[in-house]
């Protein structure tokens, strides 16, 4: 069974003269346990609208996403906002760290909204921060940090929870292109040790280059697209 389905999905906004935008159209995706899918498309296309209707902090006008079978959208809100939590790790462009929590404490936040401990959470938030590279950064708040080094923060804290799939918008989009290019090595890197599934939605054909498949939204659809190598 894959990992996740998504089955005759539409999304569309009101317009402000009073019409609609309609920017998904019957958009079909499905995505097999730790592969990684990059979406590319132009600016507006709806690839951020695609990832929020994944990771549930939407409803679609109509359609289908199911996760090992399930549609999501069937939940309550509570429900939704446990499966939330448990099943997806979320990485944007800006990370939205929490600046007055260190680190590590950033990437145990997951976990401690489930209900744990800091005490419980701590060796599997120092073992990600050791996975990315900042093992000693551990007691720094996200204003000592550098750009890249907070976007990793916010990879790590993604994984905390062993999501089933991290949902990624434009994750590198903020950072200078070396720093990308060594974050995008470090995401390929974790979905190869540890089957993690991805799906990126990225500006960055670098970054799209490395997914083992890649898919163009266009005209509220997922076309396949090669991306020279
Ligand atoms: N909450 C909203 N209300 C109204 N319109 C919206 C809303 N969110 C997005 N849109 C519109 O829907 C379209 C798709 O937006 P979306 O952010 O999903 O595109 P995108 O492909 O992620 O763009 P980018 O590559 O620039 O980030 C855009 O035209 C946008 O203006």
């Amino acid at each position: 069974m894959p990992l996740l389905e998504v089955i005759d999905l539409w999304k569309s906004y009101p317009t402000g003269a009073g019409g609609r935008l309609q920017v998904l159209q019957g958009l079909e995706l499905t995505v097999e346990p730790g592969e990684v899918v990059a979406i590319v498309g132009e600016s507006g296309t709806g690839k951020s609208t695609l990832l929020h209707l994944l990771g549930a902090l939407d409803r679609p006008d109509r359609g289908e996403v199911r996760y090992e079978g399930r549609n999501i959208f069937e939940l309550d809100d509570e429900a939704l906002a446990t499966f939330r939590n448990r099943t997806i790790g979320f990485v944007f462009q800006f990370h939205h760290l929490l600046p007055e929590f260190t680190a590590l404490e950033n990437v145990a936040m997951p976990a401690l909204i489930q209900g744990r401990t800091l005490r419980e959470a701590r060796p599997r938030a120092l073992e990600l921060l050791k996975l990315l590279g900042l093992a000693d950064r551990a007691d720094h708040r996200p204003s000592m940090l550098s750009g890249g080094e907070q976007q990793r923060v916010a990879v790590a804290r993604a994984l905390m929870n062993r999501p089933a799939v991290v949902l990624a918008d434009e994750p590198t989009g903020n950072l200078d292109v070396r720093t990308a290019e060594t974050l995008h090595h470090e995401i390929l890197r974790l979905s190869r040790e540890v089957g993690q599934t991805f799906v990126i939605a990225t500006h960055n054909l670098a970054l799209a280059a490395l997914a083992d498949r890649v898919l163009r939204l266009e005209q509220g659809r997922l076309v396949p697209e090669s991306i020279p190598s």
